[in-house]
């Protein structure tokens, strides 16, 4: 008879984690008895009970060399149906499903293993927990998090919450004690045993359970081990990255199967994320305030285990293991806890041998989520400028914020909840033709981009208005004004704001939320200088940033580009940009509102995005946040493809390179982009070309 398929796919999916058939037959045969042969529990999350029943077999045998079973099923006879459940226990009633067994079964298994496990309370962070008392103190702390984060009344009604999953909390622990413990490391685990550690999780997701919560860490078992500056980091970050990167475009910190992530290593390779298994969980369930979490496990846990130092919090210490994480998984030595986690804001170099220059957070603080900066030469200066998050007049700019100028009908006053979620679109998405210009994910509309794009591509090919004055020819000052060179009228998009009736998180506001995903500006080294790259993967349409910096009217903007250029610091500036994307619809503009940005000495991460010519990774469009004034407008940055994670992300700045009346000198093309538009570059390029030719 042919072998039942599932028995394979079970085999290979243990091997994949280098788990024999031997060993694993025996485990599967208890669990399908258990089970009464209802192989989807088997199969669930990817064979997560048969990878649990395994791993406790092995720490059973190990812990006290007795116990022969992974499970002792008290001689086959089932768990009673009822759950555990702390203080006040509750009785579950008679009509749970498998699901719900399945569920008790584990629990008392975990309980059991952890009960076990209990040592005295410990005292510090990770990296000052003794071995004996490392595994609890993490344990503890951890399930804590998941505990208070499901939902207070789910708490209140249910009392305790039991863990579910052993194998990624006993990971956590070995990884801690191996942390704190050299010797027992060096000594115990043998180098099959940690690839098994490293191999086991094929998709790098490690995960740890309690009810239907459940805290994953993600790590890197595609680092080959050595030395962290052997390798080029960014080589390395590939590699970790390529594989299995399932997060995308946040939304709150939230991937996209709406994990949230709560901490991780500096550079994202490793991460720990919160989970609410749908399935699971109350119907009343809401997803929780991330820094009320915090706080409530700080006060439990810090004043529970006497954790006095004043920089303890709860996001230090699950940063602190997500880097222990790496530094492990690297097989780096632990040089104390602090070399990768607990970065200052100045950069810092961590070897002296080959040093680079990091930085943990350029934005101090101010985004909603950090941007570190990596020069891996550690040559180059850092870049000084003021880091903003929002736009902010210089001095002469007309931007006028008032309620007053906001018209009933330009706002949707009568709306509640998620503009989005309504079965007709209200008035704020009259501008882009009745229809809103994001999904409900938050990312682009496909149409809308695709004409935003189009526009990007082939501007003539659309709607150009003539000034009768135009500012920008004003604000040279010549003897003649010369006449309007255009401008393109462009697509805006239109988000929610203040007098509107919705909330903030509201579909239709996204831009105006701020940044999300995990950027970092890193040195080129393509003679572009400082670039910006994502460390996760984006989906096509989602938001990036947008481009903040001073707003200035055109003669500021003239007038500081006159100095720059009178002064030596002329060759790397940031690229202002002009708000020009209304002008047609006035008549003449004065020289208060004919505004632009610019991000050279005030500017957030945007400054430091590369163009390139026609093929860039992103598309700047015009939103419209507090004023229908469209002389001010945000100018918001979307990815116009998927962009994988490591991958820089570029910006089409629209330049003309044969315009050498523009009042920025354009810069010599280095995008190296097959539709570059510079030409000088690619005579140069095609010059070198054909002297190395001769040459051989
Ligand atoms: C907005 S800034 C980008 C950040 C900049 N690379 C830096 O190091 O601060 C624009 C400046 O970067 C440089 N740059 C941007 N894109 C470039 C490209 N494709 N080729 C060469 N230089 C570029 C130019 O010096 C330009 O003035």
């Amino acid at each position: 008879m042919a072998p039942n398929p599932r028995f394979i796919k079970a085999f290979n999916a243990m091997k994949s984690l280098g788990i024999s058939y031997e060993e694993v037959k025996p485990v599967l045969k208890r669990l399908l008895q258990l089970y009464d042969n209802n192989w989807e529990l088997i199969e669930e999350d990817n064979y997560r009970a048969l990878i649990d029943a395994y791993f406790e077999l092995e720490e059973d045998k190990q812990a006290e060399g007795k116990r022969k079973a992974p499970i002792n099923y008290t001689d086959g006879v089932r768990p009673k149906r009822k759950l555990h459940l702390g203080d006040g226990d509750a009785q579950v009633s008679s009509s749970d499903n498998s699901r719900q067994e399945l569920s008790e079964e584990k629990t008392k298994i975990h309980s059991r293993t952890f009960k076990q496990e209990i040592v005295k309370p410990s005292r510090s962070s990770i990296g000052d927990i003794e071995a004996t008392s490392s595994s609890q103190t993490v344990h503890t702390m951890l399930s804590e998090v998941e505990r208070i984060s499901p939902l207070p009344c789910m708490a209140a009604r249910d009392g305790k919450l039991h863990i579910e999953n052993v194998s990624a909390a006993r990971h956590c622990k070995d990884l801690i004690d191996k942390a704190s413990n050299p010797h027992m490391r060096s000594k115990n685990i043998s180098s099959n045993h940690r690839q098994k550690e490293f191999m086991a999780p094929r998709t790098q997701k490690h995960k740890l359970h309690i009810g239907p919560v459940s805290m994953s860490y993600y790590g890197s078992s595609d680092v080959s081990k050595g030395n962290l500056h052997a390798k080029s980091l960014s080589d390395l970050f590939q590699n970790v990255h390529k594989k299995g990167d399932s997060s995308a475009c946040n939304n709150n910190n939230r991937t996209q199967k709406g994990d949230i992530d709560i901490a991780s290593s500096p550079l994202g390779e490793v991460k720990i994320s919160l989970n609410c298994d749908a399935a699971l969980r109350q119907p009343n369930f809401h997803i929780p305030d991330l820094d009320a979490v915090m706080k409530s496990m700080e006060e439990k846990y810090l004043k529970a285990y006497k954790i006095v130092e004043p920089q303890s919090s709860m996001v230090k210490l699950l940063d602190d293991l997500c880097g222990i994480y790496l530094k492990l998984g690297l097989d780096l030595k632990q040089k104390g806890s602090h070399n990768m986690t607990c970065l200052p804001q100045q950069a810092v170099t961590v070897d002296e041998n080959n040093p680079y220059h990091f930085v943990d957070d350029i934005t101090k603080g101010s985004e909603n989520v950090k941007i570190s900066l990596l020069d891996e030469t550690g040559r180059e200066d850092l870049p000084k400028f003021n880091y903003i998050p929002y736009n902010l007049i210089y001095q002469d700019a007309n931007v006028n914020i008032s309620l007053a100028r906001i018209a009933d009908e330009g706002c949707c006053a009568d709306c509640a909840g998620d503009c989005l979620s309504l079965p007709f679109s209200c008035a704020c998405a009259q501008e882009t033709g009745g229809e809103f210009a994001y999904t409900p994910q938050g990312l682009l509309k496909e149409d809308f981009l695709t004409i935003c794009m189009s526009m990007k591509k082939e501007p003539h090919d659309h709607h150009f208005v003539y000034c009768q004055e135009c500012p920008l020819e004003r604000s040279k000052n010549d003897v003649i004004t010369e006449p309007c060179k255009g401008h393109l009228v462009r697509k805006f998009i239109k988000e929610c704001w203040r007098k509107c009736g919705c909330d903030m998180q509201c579909g239709n506001r996204v831009v105006q939320r701020g940044i999300r995903c995990k950027l970092q500006v890193f040195l080129t080294g393509e003679g572009k200088g400082w670039g910006v790259r994502t460390l996760e993967y984006l989906p096509k349409g989602c938001f990036v940033c947008e481009y903040s910096g001073e707003i200035l009217t055109n003669t500021e903007l003239y007038e500081r580009n006159q100095r720059i250029v009178q002064s030596s610091d002329n060759d790397r500036h940031t690229y202002p940009v002009t708000l020009d994307a209304d002008w047609g619809s006035e008549g003449v503009l004065k020289d208060d509102e004919a505004l632009c940005l610019d991000a050279t000495y005030n500017g957030n991460v945007a400054r430091f995005i590369n163009h390139r010519c026609s093929d860039a990774s992103l598309i700047d469009i015009p939103v419209e946040v507090e004023t229908p004034d469209r002389h001010y407008y945000h100018l918001a940055l979307f990815t116009n493809r998927n962009v994988n994670a490591y991958e820089e992300l570029t910006w089409d700045y629209g330049i003309d390179f044969d315009d050498h009346e523009h009042p920025i000198k354009a810069f010599k093309c280095c995008c190296g982009s097959a539709l570059c538009r510079d030409k000088k570059q690619k005579v140069s390029k095609s010059f070198k070309g054909k002297k190395r030719r001769e040459e051989k």
